[in-house]
């Protein structure tokens, strides 16, 4: 008998963008800067120089956006909010016109039939709240809930599904260890501070939502399942370091209220001795875990490798992606499986799964032709399939991304999106993974 793929009845089909990657206009308005603004801006940061100036003009577009969106047939669009755009400072005043530019982005959605997910905080920290600190300052867990609690009041009701952090690995290795993205910092002792303080905001940020909230709240995480590469005990140490360095250092402290014990080998002193009672706000029950996953890795110990003795080895006779990202899809469902085993049923969503793989230019009022993107996709959509027949309780899938953006520092160049973005005209093409997609919608799965 052929497999089938249907999905779920009710399996909720999203796509995923953020903030600084599509909106431009970010000193609009009254926004205030972010770090994110300050880091494009500085000379050797970004590839190309390329800013979030003008990115997709998201701000200015999202009407037609929302329409592209309704042309895949996209149940839900999960977008970031600029923290920036709503609290120049960071906190205190009230920027009312950023405010409103995510209460119009939210009723346009809703008027066609997409249901919002926001996410709080998708790296862009104000630069007012940087000077005071920022996720190295332990007032940032008031901070964030103070800025939360705004948008919770401004959107509550119309958006139903919130997630207070993005991936805050990404945020403490990138913008604290190693320095390659905002605010630009290489320190192993501020690193583990970040990740506390970003952990303790968002805790703050879940209590808040359980006084006012009506619907769901939870958070977001990147996964990236770790394989020893060979059975030496050397590789197999290295590979559990790397694995609790990046897919336990998060989750345990929301989800278990600790830390797993490789993060004091790891960091040595530099790990430093967190109040109990710190455990006490990180750890809050979520309504969901969202999961990003793109590509696994392959470990070796490596005693000099900074701070984890431990690096990755490419695999022969595969495909990598435009990010050297290895197509890995069996460690999607081996993710699932992992996270389910570790933290227990908890409602789960893939937040986001793209790949960056080159575009040929598009002829006038073409399809995109990208069937490695294409076959990317399905092989991951049958993988998550795969996990459900497993017994995971997965809820439903945003793919990364609706429009190639801004990946960053890596700037325009990696293209992830649906849709094709020429950014000199701004001109939207959809992609031929776009139309497979939203046929995998039509038939929730069947299709694949
Ligand atoms: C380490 O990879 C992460 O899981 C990851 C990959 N990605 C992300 N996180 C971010 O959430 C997005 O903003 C990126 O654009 C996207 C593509 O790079």
């Amino acid at each position: 008998m052929t497999q089938s793929y249907r999905f779920p009845p009710g399996f909720h089909w999203g796509a995923a963008t953020s903030a600084y990657q599509i909106e431009g206009s970010p000193l609009a308005d009254g926004a205030g800067p972010s770090i994110w603004e300050r880091f494009a801006h500085t000379p050797g940061m970004m590839a190309n120089g390329d800013t979030g100036d003008i990115a997709c003009d998201h701000y200015h577009r999202y009407k037609d956006d929302v329409q592209l969106m309704r042309a895949l047939g996209l149940q839900g669009y999960r977008f970031s909010i600029a923290w920036s755009r709503v609290l120049p400072e960071g906190t205190g005043r009230i920027n009312q016109k950023g405010v409103d530019f995510y209460s119009r982005l939210v009723d346009e959605l809703l008027e066609n039939g997409i249901e919002p997910n926001a996410t709080l905080f998708h790296w862009d920290l104000p630069a007012a709240l940087d000077d005071r600190g920022g996720w190295l300052n332990r007032d940032i867990a008031h901070w964030f809930a103070e800025y939360a609690n705004v948008m919770y009041k401004a959107l509550d009701g119309r958006v139903k599904r919130w997630s207070t952090l993005n991936e805050p690995w990404v945020v403490t290795d990138g913008g604290y260890l190693h320095g390659a993205l905002a605010p630009g910092h290489r320190s192993k002792y501020e690193a583990p501070i970040a990740a506390h303080n970003l952990m303790r905001a968002s805790g703050a940020g879940i209590q808040a939502y359980r006084a006012v909230g009506k619907h769901e709240i939870g958070v977001v995480f990147n996964i990236e399942p770790k394989y020893p590469a060979s059975n030496s005990p050397e590789d197999i140490a290295a590979t559990r370091r790397a694995h609790a360095y990046m897919n336990e250092q998060f989750a345990d402290p929301a989800l278990l209220g600790s830390y797993p014990p490789e993060l004091k080998e790891i960091f040595g002193p530099a790990w430093p001795d967190f109040p109990e009672d710190d455990f006490k706000l990180t750890q809050q029950k979520v309504d969901f875990v969202g999961l990003n996953y793109y590509t696994r890795a392959v470990v070796k110990h490596d005693p000099n490798a900074y701070p984890l003795k431990a690096v990755p080895v490419k695999q022969p006779n595969t495909t990598y992606t435009e990010t050297g990202w290895e197509v890995y899809e069996q460690g999607f469902t081996d993710m699932f499986t992992w996270f389910k085993q570790r933290y227990g049923d908890i409602p789960l969503y893939v937040t986001e799964n793209g790949s960056a793989f080159y575009d040929a230019p598009v002829a006038e009022g073409d399809v995109v032709q990208d069937p490695l993107r294409t076959s990317y996709l399905r092989k991951h959509l049958k993988a998550m399939h795969h996990a459900i027949e497993q017994g995971v309780n997965l809820k439903g899938y945003y793919a990364w991304s609706l429009l190639d953006n801004l990946e960053w520092s890596l700037g325009f160049a990696k293209r992830f999106g649906l849709y094709h973005v020429d950014f000199a005209t701004q001109k939207r093409t959809p992609k031929a993974t776009a139309k497979f997609y939203a046929q995998v919608i039509e038939t929730n799965g069947a299709v694949l």
